[in-house]
């Protein structure tokens, strides 16, 4: 679909399709499917969320996967009735292919321990700050410390140094410290999970509103599929848009009804 045939949004990209039978559909999570929450314990997955996503994971033959930077755990207490569908975590470094079988992210490095409880000692000298240990990832949280931030970045930039095979990456207010080099990314795992059944021969699309999903954005442009940003970060990969997540939700609960001339029930 050219641009020219929809209506812009008011980021100058235009609004998406509604999902068609053949697509893949990949879904990021926070600020994705989910409004921000000041605590990543405190958000709120709304029950009609979780029923349009199993339902429209059935009218795609089961090619929907949750893509997230989240650990598959933290995803599975959020979303408990979808532990089942295929997922990424960790912004890739953990799969849970279509068959259930779990790709696992690698083992943290021993010095990890000692920056973790130094990311702690230092947050609790910036209150509200919140240092998230997810497998080998670190991530320092300053939404609710927004004072935090340069401190928090460079505590990264000096961890580093201890971490000599990782890097930093940069998210919605946090910074993590993760794996690096040739390691997994959204990306990574849009094409992975591409390579099998039922995503295999689709037209991928993926909804994501964070730096880490342009990985995603751009093997899905590369495919010639759907890559949909959410919100107004610029610059991105992303040809398509919704403005918040209340209206990503708002476009799969459509979907499910068969409201546009998308997947029908
Ligand atoms: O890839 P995503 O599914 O978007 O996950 C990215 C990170 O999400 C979480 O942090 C973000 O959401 C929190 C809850 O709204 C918010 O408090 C925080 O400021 C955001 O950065 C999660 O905690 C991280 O582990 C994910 O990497």
């Amino acid at each position: 679909m050219e641009s020219r045939d929809v209506p812009l949004t008011e980021g100058g990209l235009p609004l998406p399709p509604s999902p068609a039978p053949d697509w893949a559909l990949f879904l990021d999570v926070d600020g994705c499917l989910l409004d921000f929450a000041q605590h990543p314990s405190q958000v709120v997955v709304p029950v009609h969320l979780q029923r349009d996503i199993v339902r429209l994971s059935d009218l795609l033959g089961g090619a929907l996967a949750l893509v997230s930077g989240r650990s598959l755990e933290s995803i599975d207490e959020m979303f408990g009735e979808l532990r089942a569908l295929p997922a990424a975590g960790m912004h890739g470094l953990e799969r849970r292919e279509p068959d259930g079988r779990r790709t696992f992210p690698p083992i943290a490095p021993q010095a990890l321990d000692g920056v973790y409880a130094e990311a702690r000692q230092l947050a609790m000298s910036h209150p509200g700050a919140i240092i998230e240990r997810k497998g080998p990832n670190l991530a320092l949280h300053w939404r609710a410390a927004p004072e935090a931030r340069d401190a928090l970045r460079a505590f990264a930039a000096a961890a580093l140094r201890v971490l000599p095979d990782y890097r930093a990456q940069g998210g919605d207010m946090v910074l993590e410290l993760r794996p690096g080099g040739s390691s997994p990314d959204k990306g990574t795992a849009v094409e992975g999970f591409m390579a099998q059944a039922p995503f295999r021969g689709r037209t991928p699309v993926f909804v994501g509103d964070d730096l880490t999903d342009e990985h995603a954005f751009s093997i899905v442009n590369a495919c010639e599929g759907f890559s949909v940003l959410v919100g107004d970060r610029h610059p991105s990969a992303a040809r398509w848009r919704l403005p918040n997540p209340a209206a990503v939700r708002d476009w799969l609960a459509r979907a499910t009804l068969g409201a546009h001339d998308g997947v029908h029930a």
